[in-house]
């Protein structure tokens, strides 16, 4: 589809799954969506969901070279349908959260003299000095966790100053990772990105900094003073701050695209590339998040992230700056066991067919006849804990459940959960929240409506299936003009309104008041026995 005349605006996501693309004309509608899907069009790199799942269980990575090679595709997809790359005005991305890749020494000499000719997967052999990046579902640094906690003081001393605790899949404990298990390698680096930043120096043509926002999710920054944290720095590995770069505002402009993509695409020479960030708070600028709202991502993760003023960091949950406004953060809680699971038992229970799986939650009430599962395939990150769980109305253990009431105990129990934890937080369902849903499985009309259940609340939805990619492509409009004073909520007041998707079931309110105590109880119960 070639986009209409007058300017328009790119958002990119590098999620675990997939890449994908939107493009806004500047009138904010939407022109052009593509994507490429790692698993089946990039199957010389043989993942699974996008990962590679080690023999330890614990250790997940993905390839590099995947992430440019998917750009390469996606880019020569857009110029296959048509699309006019002259009228970018200004780009930006989203990565998923936490992954880091390590350039090679020269690297970025490198990345400065692309030659148009050739495709960027050719041109970037060999610079990197991981191949495999970590990413956000490992679980491999417990000890790393442990070591940064003691060095700050304790667990609630880091969360005072990176927002979080030490979490397994935070960038700094995977470098110190890397530092003590392969020192070489890491004297060879001369630039540590995140999966966000690793794709704006791509379109950068120079390493490209971390914005504050997804430079929250490292265990590394003082989310109040926005720098580095000298004393977590000094923790995780010699000589960290010089191969992190400083991090900038979210809405900063980085540059002009690289002359590689003028050449080989047609980019305008002065199209601006906007810092990119994580796909959660990309999401919150797709989804134009209020305060008040609260946003549930159903993508490979769950993810439960609200707009917060005042944020109070504890031991459970993250909080992050936020994306669209530098005096404001965001609250998020993130979940492992989301889409693979729910693919595992509709699999299981539903011949592999979402209609089928739709088809069960329908024809079983409200609160399951009491019937209530935990299903954590691998070990979950809210709450840490590992194995399946079924309980009977009276809260005995059983072995199994009939497939339709597998289904429904499953996606109630991830909804309970989210709605267990966010309360946790101090987060309170009042008349007139909105539960704003987005992700692969926001599609399935019939999980939103489990969702408005437990939640009590209304669930609406964006008509663009990704979120994180449309709040990049408004991200790259406001970049323009934040350096101006202009709020992202200003920009983008005339994008389209998120479209009310379902309602509470009458009654469904009284069911879940109690399933949620059970729930929150049979959770505490799980935590203390995985814990002995
Ligand atoms: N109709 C559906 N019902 C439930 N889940 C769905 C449906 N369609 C897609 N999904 C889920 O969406 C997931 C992908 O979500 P997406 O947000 O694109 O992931 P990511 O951004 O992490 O790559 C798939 O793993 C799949 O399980
Ligand atoms: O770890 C987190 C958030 O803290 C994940 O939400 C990742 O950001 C992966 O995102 P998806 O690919 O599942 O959307």
């Amino acid at each position: 589809m070639a986009a209409s005349r007058g300017s328009c605006y790119l958002g990119f996501d590098f999620s675990t799954q997939q890449l994908k693309v939107v493009a806004i004309h500047e009138d904010l509608n939407l022109i052009h969506q593509n994507n490429v899907q790692f698993d089946s069009e990039l199957k010389e790199f043989r993942t699974q969901g996008g990962v590679h799942i080690h023999a330890d269980g614990l250790t997940v990575t993905s390839p590099v070279l995947m992430w440019v090679k998917a750009l390469d595709m996606i880019l020569d997809k857009m110029k296959a349908a048509g699309f006019d790359f002259s009228c970018v005005r200004a780009l930006s991305g989203s990565g998923q959260q936490h992954g880091s890749v390590y350039w090679k020494k020269e690297a970025c000499q490198v990345l400065s003299r692309l030659d148009p000719e050739k495709p960027l997967h050719k041109l970037l052999q060999g610079q990197f000095a991981v191949e495999d990046s970590p990413i956000w579902m490992d679980s491999s640094t417990s000890a790393q966790c442990s070591n940064l906690e003691k060095a700050v003081g304790c667990a609630q001393t880091l969360a005072d100053i990176t927002g979080s605790r030490a979490y397994e899949r935070f960038t700094g404990n995977q470098v110190a990772k890397i530092h003590q298990s392969k020192p070489d390698v890491y004297s060879e680096t001369e630039r540590i990105s995140l999966v966000s930043s690793f794709a704006a120096s791509i379109f950068l043509g120079d390493h490209a900094p971390v914005d504050y926002s997804d430079g929250s999710g490292m265990n590394l920054m003082d989310i109040f003073s926005k720098q580095w944290s000298l004393p977590c720095l000094q923790a995780t590995a010699p000589g960290l701050q010089a191969k992190l770069g400083a991090p900038v505002p979210s809405t900063a402009v980085l540059g002009d695209v690289s002359s590689y993509f003028v050449k080989r695409y047609g980019f305008p020479m002065d199209c601006k590339v906007v810092a990119f960030t994580g796909d959660n708070p990309g999401s919150l600028a797709g989804m134009r998040l209020q305060e008040g709202d609260v946003a549930v991502s159903l993508g490979t993760s769950d993810t439960v992230f609200l707009w917060i003023k005042e944020p109070n960091p504890t031991i459970e949950g993250h909080i992050f700056c936020n994306p669209v406004d530098c005096q404001s953060y965001m609250a998020l809680i993130c979940f492992k066991n989301g889409s693979l699971t729910r693919e595992r038992i509709r699999n299981a229970c539903a011949g592999g067919s979402w209609d089928v799986f739709s088809r069960s939650l329908r024809s079983t009430p409200v609160g399951n006849h009491g019937s209530l599962g935990i299903y954590f395939d691998a070990m979950e990150i809210t709450p840490p804990a590992v194995g399946i769980y079924r309980f009977n109305k009276e809260d005995q253990t059983v072995e199994g459940f009939s497939g339709e009431e597998e289904i429904r105990a499953l996606v109630e129990g991830q909804f309970l959960a989210k709605r267990v934890h966010a309360e946790k937080l101090g987060y309170k369902i009042i008349p007139g929240t909105r539960v704003l849903a987005t992700g692969g499985a926001s599609s399935n009309v019939d999980i939103l409506q489990v969702l408005s259940d437990v939640f009590n609340a209304p669930v609406y939805t964006i008509d663009v299936a990704n979120s994180a990619c449309l709040g990049c492509a408004y991200r790259a409009l406001h970049g323009l003009v934040a350096e101006a004073g202009v709020a992202f909520q200003e920009a983008v007041r005339n994008a389209p309104e998120p479209q009310l998707a379902v309602t509470p079931t009458p009654g469904a309110e009284k069911v879940y008041e109690s399933l949620l105590r059970r729930y929150a109880v049979l959770e505490e119960k799980i935590l203390r026995e995985t814990k002995q």
